[in-house]
């Protein structure tokens, strides 16, 4: 059977990266989380004071460091989940607070942040067999990826998926913040001048507002297997 690479993106905590790991479980191909990248880069900088008192990014100062910050991804034997590591260190758990949520989209703006990035990117799909889910995936790193999915739902529904997930693991966070945190990601997302949040022409659209996780988990197989023996 044919290797492709296979483009998730879409708008914040729709599902891109639920959906993304489960067709890879099932095909067998690499799952790449991007936005766990910008992330590990997000939790550097606030672990190396980056952030002015005012929340703004030290650029000058974090362009220096870029060359410092390695991001590699292992899977967890115990669970078979995929872990971040950021200079050796696990940092699954951190990268997905709040926190780092309300200070990653300016740092994606970032044009040499991006580069670093999507270098690397590109570079673990080379080979293809891969699944990457993220923003930009589809129109800057994986241009000419066989299968491309734009991911969408309602900003609330989003919102109510983030907040549950937090609760589960038992992060405090008021639903109201998370509502915010992920409209206001949307909008910096969009609006950056470097690869912005946008679908491929070549995209399907998926609002996936009212699917279940196996609802949803068919229909990408089904895409797959459209593209694979088509
Ligand atoms: N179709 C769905 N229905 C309900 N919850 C979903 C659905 N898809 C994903 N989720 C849940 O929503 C949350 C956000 O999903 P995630 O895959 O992390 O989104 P993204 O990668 O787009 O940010 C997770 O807790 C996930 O289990
Ligand atoms: N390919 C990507 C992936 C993420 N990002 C940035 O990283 C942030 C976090 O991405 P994410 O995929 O973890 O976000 P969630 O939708 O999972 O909350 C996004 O809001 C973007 O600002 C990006 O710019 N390009």
């Amino acid at each position: 059977m044919k290797k492709i690479v296979i483009a998730i993106d879409g708008f914040s905590s729709c599902g891109k990266s639920t959906m993304a790991k489960d067709l890879a479980k099932e095909i067998g191909y690499i799952y790449i989380d991007s936005g766990a990248m910008y992330r590990a880069v997000t939790l550097y900088c606030i672990e190396h004071d980056l952030f002015d008192p005012d929340g703004n990014i030290r650029t000058e100062a974090l362009r220096q460091h870029m060359d410092e910050i390695h991001i590699t991804f292992r899977i967890d034997t115990a669970t078979q989940r995929l872990h971040t590591f950021l200079n050796g260190k696990d940092v699954e758990e951190q990268i997905r607070t709040l926190e780092v949520s309300s200070k990653v989209s300016p740092v994606s703006a970032l044009d040499f942040v991006r580069h670093a990035l999507v270098r690397q990117q590109q570079d673990m799909g080379k080979d293809k067999g891969i699944v990457m889910d993220g923003r930009d995936i589809g129109t800057a790193v994986f241009p000419d990826a066989e299968l491309k999915i734009f991911v969408t739902a309602s900003p609330q529904i989003r919102a109510k998926r983030r907040y549950d997930e937090l609760c589960a693991k038992g992060q405090k966070a008021s639903f109201e913040d998370i509502l915010h945190n992920v409209e206001e990601r949307d909008r910096i997302d969009q609006t950056r001048t470097v690869s912005p949040l946008r679908k491929a022409e070549d995209a399907i659209l998926l609002d996936n507002s009212n699917l279940t996780l196996s609802e949803q988990k068919d229909w990408l197989l089904d895409q797959f297997k459209r593209v694979v023996y088509e």
